[in-house]
């Protein structure tokens, strides 16, 4: 059977007033899997991110989810809708406890119902259990992006857009977090949209690569059959 495409964005330009920054994006990405955009600082993908999640205004192109036009509706539709976004720096709230901070991603249920038992949550992030009553601001980083990544979680979403979820993390605190990401896609059939810059991280966590330049995807393909070298070329500059 032919895996559902969950996403795909057509044609996205998107400016910041007078200056362009996405020149006609077009990706998609496939149920129960991770799908990676890489390229440099500035290149555009953390505002894709956005355009996606309707916090940035898309003023030509298409978004689609589950078959429905989302296209700049208001995030919280967007993300009543079964996207969840995790920002690039984590945002949590340093005062508030873990679990505090957990129940602030009810905000993205029309019923403050969580669509992912605690528990549950609990059970993929032990650490966060242990810890649930710490403040926020007392975990270490791979703990907070943990708990960022929860926090999205108890909406239930379908699609989680990561943007670049190891950054300031050790190797092998990230390789924790892209393993919780792999069992995410295999067991609950969820699908990620990754932003990463770590092309080892990268690797390990990705089914279909996206590579973006100046607001373009000028790259794609199979992780199993991706040019990492030319892509370590592109980056590493
Ligand atoms: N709110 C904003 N207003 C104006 N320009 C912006 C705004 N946000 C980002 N930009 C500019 O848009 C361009 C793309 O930024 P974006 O954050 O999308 O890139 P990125 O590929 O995610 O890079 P990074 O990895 O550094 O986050 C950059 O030149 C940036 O300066």
């Amino acid at each position: 059977m032919e895996p559902t495409t969950l996403l795909t964005a057509s044609n996205i330009i998107t400016a910041y007033d007078q200056s362009t920054i996405l020149w006609g994006v077009n990706l998609s990405v496939l149920q129960g899997t991770v799908t990676t955009v890489m390229g440099r600082n500035g290149v555009g993908k953390t505002t894709l991110l956005k355009t996606i999640m309707g916090l940035q205004k898309a003023r030509e192109g298409q978004v689609t989810f589950k078959g429905e036009h989302i296209t700049n509706l208001a995030p919280y539709k967007i993300a009543r809708a079964g996207i969840g976004y995790v920002p690039q720096g984590r945002e949590i709230i340093p005062k508030l406890t873990v679990q505090e901070n957990l129940q602030l991603g009810l905000e993205a249920t029309p019923d403050y119902k969580p669509r992912m038992a605690e528990e549950e949550i609990y059970t993929l992030f032990p650490i966060l259990k242990e810890f649930r009553r710490r403040a926020g601001g007392n975990l270490s980083g791979g703990q907070q992006q943990q708990l960022a990544i929860a926090r999205t979680l108890i909406s239930g979403p379908a699609l989680l857009l990561l943007d670049e979820p190891t950054e300031g993390l050790q190797p092998s605190i990230a390789i924790e977090i892209g393993d919780i990401l792999r069992q995410l896609v295999t067991t609950k059939g969820m699908a990620v949209l990754l932003v990463e810059q770590k092309i080892d991280f990268a690797k390990h966590v990705t089914d279909y690569f996206y590579f973006m330049e100046r607001g373009k995807m000028v790259k794609e393909g199979n992780a199993a059959t991706f040019d990492f070298n030319e892509l370590q070329e592109h980056i590493a500059v």
